[in-house]
This record gives C-alpha cells, structure tokens and sequence, in this order.
C-alpha cells in the first residue's frame, strides 16, 4: 500500500475519507469528472443527483468496485490505495447495496460472520460462538422485528430486515465508514425508519455514512451535508440546513 504523509496542521478535523481528481471514463462518456469527494468522523452525507448523474460510479470506487481512471484517495491525511474491495475493508469502508450482498442460502449468523468467521483450537468452524454472538449483536444494535432467531435463512428475511443484518455487522466489526446505496428505495415505510434510524444511531457510534436517495425527504431527515452531482461533476457541496427542498430539488432538476 503506498503512503504518503501529507499535511497534519489540524489533525482532528482532517477526514476520515477523502477522494481528490476522481475521474472515471467507460468508452468516451466521462462518468466521474474530476470529482473531489470527503467524509468527516460521525458524519452523515447524503450524495443526490438526477439519475446518470455518477453517484452509484462515485459509491462504487468508495466500495473498491469500481477503479478510476484518475485520482488520489486520503485516510485521515494519508494517501491510501482503494483498488478493490479488499483494500476498502482494510480501509473499513463497509457498502450496503440494496440486496445487501447477503448470501440468502445462509442463515443471518453465518451471514454475520461471512469472510470472518470464528473457528475453535482445532480450527474447526465454531458455529456455537458465532450463534451466540450473533444473538447479541441483533440484540444490542438493531431495532427490527422478526431478527430474534439467528438460524433463520436471509432469503425469508424483508429488505428491510436484511439491511438490518448488515448494518449490525458493520456496527459489531467497527466499521468507520458505511456506504448506503439506494438503501430505502425498496422499502416499506416502517422499514424506511428503521434504516434512517440506524444511520443516525450509526452516527452516535462515531461511525460515518454516505447515504445515496432520491428522496429528498429521506436525506433532510439525517443527512449533515449534501454532496449534489450532475453529468458526472460535483455541482453542490454543503451543510444540509443550509439549502431548503426546494432549493435542492430546483438543483437538481434543472441539470
Ligand atoms: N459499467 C458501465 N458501463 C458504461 N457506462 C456506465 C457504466 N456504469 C455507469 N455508466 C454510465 O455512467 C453514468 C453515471 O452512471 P451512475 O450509475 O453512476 O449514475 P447514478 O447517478 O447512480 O444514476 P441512478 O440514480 O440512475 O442510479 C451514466 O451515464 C451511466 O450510463
């Protein structure tokens, strides 16, 4: 991984994520144009845009999904590599897409557990632990009906549900940072509240979320900041109290 030191004047407020020049081209369409992009510790950015705007290209090169063309990528202040989803994990950067990327076969503890599992001394899967801890984690970090069981299987579990399921285990594995993408837009209603609900107990843990909607509504109710895209540039930076709906609605349509 190539690290460079750069300026430390105020260690405390430098990001805990920052993207500079982000540029990503597919054939001759510029998806992401120069786009510099930052997170701050606890904090909540809401990324909107038209659709084809760039935001699902921006969360994928956050993911290591997508590797740009062009760019430089900042952990509090150090220059970090983010090519692939494994440097996005040493980075703890966890993204919840949609489907969550939940194995559905499987049930939620071993889901919990995927890519870190728990084995005993003789190397041997500890499936007990796992169960055990499982039950604690859902406990303790989500407020969701019908998550009481980790042996049930993902693929009887709602959207709402599953999404519950990996926010707990970015919470549980001390994820700094938690990449929402579209993350309500399949949602019931009350499943909606309690994904908003846990970005905002997210945030009181000191864990950061970029929240990718459409809806506007959704975004004002948790979001610190908007980060506004249009044709694959950044064309709006700022606190969320700052702009009104309807100034930001009026943003982005007329792009
Ligand atoms: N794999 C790809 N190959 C070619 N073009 C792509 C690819 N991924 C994205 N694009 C193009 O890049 C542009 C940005 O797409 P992106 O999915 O990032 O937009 P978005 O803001 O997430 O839109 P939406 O809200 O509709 O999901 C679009 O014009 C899209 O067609």
């Amino acid at each position: 991984m190539k690290m460079t030191a750069v300026s430390k004047s105020e260690p405390s407020r430098l990001p805990i994520l920052e993207m500079r020049g982000i540029t990503k081209t597919y054939g001759s369409h510029r998806a992401l144009d120069d786009v510099a992009f930052h997170v701050m510790s606890g904090e909540v950015v809401g990324l909107l845009g038209d659709n084809g705007a760039g935001k699902s290209t921006l969360v994928k090169t956050l993911s290591g999904v997508v590797r740009p063309d062009d760019g430089e990528v900042y952990q509090d202040g150090v220059r970090v590599r983010l090519a692939n989803h494994a440097d996005a994990e040493a980075l703890g950067i966890e993204t919840i897409y949609q489907d969550c990327a939940l194995v559905g076969a499987m049930s939620i503890y071993r889901n919990m557990f995927l890519g870190r599992e728990e084995t005993n001394r003789f190397g041997f899967l500890d499936r007990d632990a796992m169960r055990r801890k499982a039950q604690t984690i859902l406990e303790s970090a989500v407020e969701i009906s019908g998550l009481d069981d980790p042996e049930k299987v993902v693929a009887a579990l709602s959207g709402g549900q599953k999404q519950a399921v990996a926010i707990a285990r970015a919470v549980h594995f001390r994820k700094r940072m938690v990449v929402f993408d579209e993350p309500t837009s399949a949602l019931s209603v009350r499943e909606t509240e309690n994904v908003l609900a846990s970005i905002v107990r997210l945030r009181g843990e000191g864990i950061s979320s970029v929240f990718v909607t459409h809806n506007l509504y959704h975004a004002k109710q948790v979001c610190d900041r908007f980060v506004v895209m249009a044709r694959g540039r950044k064309i709006l930076d700022t606190p969320s109290d700052e702009v009104s709906l309807d100034e930001l609605t009026r943003i982005i349509v007329s792009r």
